[in-house]
């Protein structure tokens, strides 16, 4: 449903996420991001407990997990896998040796007393994710933004502050989940390209399958740095949303001018949100105050210098291409359509095999692909307000159905109103096309000539025209659009059985037989 409304409602909520943050043109904002971004592995990243949100907490676990003495990690490759397509996807280059570090700090959610992550040699360095203005709405032609380095590294457990009576609880569940920071170079200018960023990257990631994509569970957790006019970086830690992150900034970038108008400095330091306001958390700690060092346990990765073209044959055209191809002949979707399907993977391999049936199999225009699919079948799910399941009409089904419409064996109405009738009463979605066309009587008009049926459609034209005067004067005057109530009402009279462009035909006659008269 959510996908549907989304789709539908695009420009709205683009304009409505536009506006937000200004900026000073005295003070200029700089800002780079730390994305922590879920892996979406069947086990942790370095035992065996599964990776999963959404269990009982403490019921994921095992002794490491636990940092219990005496258990030993070992690196889960389906994670080290996610890390190369994400870094390939990224352009970076990839090293053939990395190594994981320990990062000491005590927190009661990680019982090791450090995190395992890759602070000296990562996994990945030196990528790049382009914005461009035709695809993603910046100013400029084109905006790179550089990837600093990827690095795989443990998720922590959960700390739950609320709900027992000041008591804190430890959930571990998501001790040790796999996951990686994407580290980028302070390449932003604008909270429009942060959104515009963070769209591209979930887009990325969720049709790569590298991660769930979702920042409402926390399966993407984004840290902002911040600086004005060449100060100090404050970074906030732990945005979950993009309207976190337009507070964070908003709240952080008025902190930080308010202070230097004072002829204050910024000091770096590490502050959260609260509310809509970004609070101290610490001063900035160092490198040293982590005390990293290698961790001994875990052996060196080492990585076959073919590595990058070896994923990358794994994986499809990336999004911009695939908006691109999808955006051109022979598909030709509108390019918001485009967008659309690549960010719902589910959709785009529906879109792709109805393709195939209606036009490649059937030899039939694309529009009927685009606009059945899109328009028709989609906007049935928002129009009987269910959740969207594309199962209760396969492709195959669904291409049945178009063809037979642009071969004119049913009219558009029936087609919509079968579409209808198969989604509001699921026991029909066994049933053949053809049975289900007879049951509900749906059938073109037979064994009439269709000089009979466009005498017929003439004179049920002429009564309704003569029953509204009001639409016909209406429409006389300019409005043309209200055309559309008179042929409703021929359909409906006609059961959809006549094709609606025979019907506008014969109004439009009517209406110009009345101008001709000087009525
Ligand atoms: N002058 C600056 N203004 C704003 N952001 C900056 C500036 N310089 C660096 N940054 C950003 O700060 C971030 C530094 O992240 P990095 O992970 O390298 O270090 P860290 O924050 O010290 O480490 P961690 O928080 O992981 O312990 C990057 O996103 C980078 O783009
Ligand atoms: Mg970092
Ligand atoms: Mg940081």
């Amino acid at each position: 449903m959510g996908v549907v409304r989304r789709l539908l409602h695009t420009t709205r909520v683009i304009r409505a996420r536009v506006k937000g943050l200004e900026l000073d043109p005295a003070y200029q904002m700089t800002c780079g991001l730390e994305i922590h971004t879920q892996l979406k592995t069947r086990h942790k990243l370095f035992s065996l407990s599964q990776n999963r949100f959404d269990s009982t907490p403490n019921s994921n676990i095992s002794y490491f997990d636990c940092g219990l003495p005496g258990t030993i990690p070992k690196l889960n490759p389906e994670a080290l896998l996610l890390s190369l397509k994400a870094a390939v996807a990224m352009n970076c280059e990839i090293a053939t040796m990395s190594s994981f570090d320990r990062k000491h700090y005590f927190y009661p959610d990680q019982p090791l007393g450090y995190q395992i992550t890759q602070q000296f040699r990562p996994i990945a360095k030196e990528g790049e994710i382009v914005l461009r203005r035709d695809l993603d709405g910046i100013s400029e032609e084109y905006k790179r933004i550089r990837i600093k380095q990827i690095q795989l590294e443990q998720d922590t457990g959960k700390t739950l502050y609320d709900s027992f009576d000041g008591v804190i609880r430890i959930d571990l569940n998501r001790a040790n989940i796999p996951l990686i920071e994407v580290v980028t170079e302070p390449d932003f200018g604008s909270l429009h390209e942060i959104k515009v960023f963070v769209k591209k990257y979930q887009t990325l990631v969720r049709y790569l399958n590298i991660c769930s994509g979702d920042m409402e569970n926390g399966a993407i957790r984004i840290d902002v740095n911040i600086s004005v006019n060449g100060g100090n970086r404050v970074e906030i830690k732990n945005l979950g949303s993009t309207s976190e992150i337009q507070a964070a900034l908003e709240s952080e970038y008025e902190r930080q001018v308010g202070l230097l108008k004072e002829g204050e400095s910024v000091e770096q330091e590490t502050r959260g949100l609260r509310g809509d306001k970004t609070v101290r958390l610490r001063s900035k700690e160092d490198a040293l105050d982590y005390r990293y060092f290698p961790d001994s346990e875990l052996p060196l990765i080492r990585l076959d210098p073919g590595i990058t073209s070896q994923i990358r044959n794994t994986i499809p055209d990336l999004p911009d291409d695939m908006i691109l191809k999808l955006s051109s002949a022979p598909y030709s979707l509108e390019l918001r359509h485009a967008k659309f399907l690549v960010q719902n993977q589910e959709i785009l391999d529906y879109y792709m095999k109805l393709f195939d049936i209606v036009v490649n199999q059937h030899g039939k225009e694309v529009k009927y692909v685009n606009n059945w699919l899109i328009h028709e079948y989609l906007g049935a799910f928002n129009k009987l307000n269910i959740l969207m399941d594309l199962t209760f009409i396969p492709p195959e089904t669904l291409g049945n159905i178009v063809t037979l419409v642009a071969e004119k064996e049913i009219s558009t109405a029936s087609a919509k109103q079968l579409v209808l009738n198969i989604l509001s009463d699921p026991s029909d979605s066994g049933v053949s096309i053809t049975e289900l066309i007879e049951k509900y009587d749906l059938g073109q008009i037979k064994g009439v000539s269709s000089d009979e049926i466009d005498n017929a459609v003439a004179e049920l034209c002429s009564c309704i025209a003569e029953e509204n005067p009001d639409v016909i004067k209406k429409i006389r005057k300019g409005k043309k659009k209200a055309i559309k109530h008179l042929i409703g009402l021929a359909m409906k009279e006609s059961q959809g059985k006549v094709d609606s462009t025979l019907i506008e035909n014969h109004f439009l006659a009517i209406i110009n037989d009345h101008k001709n008269n000087g009525e």
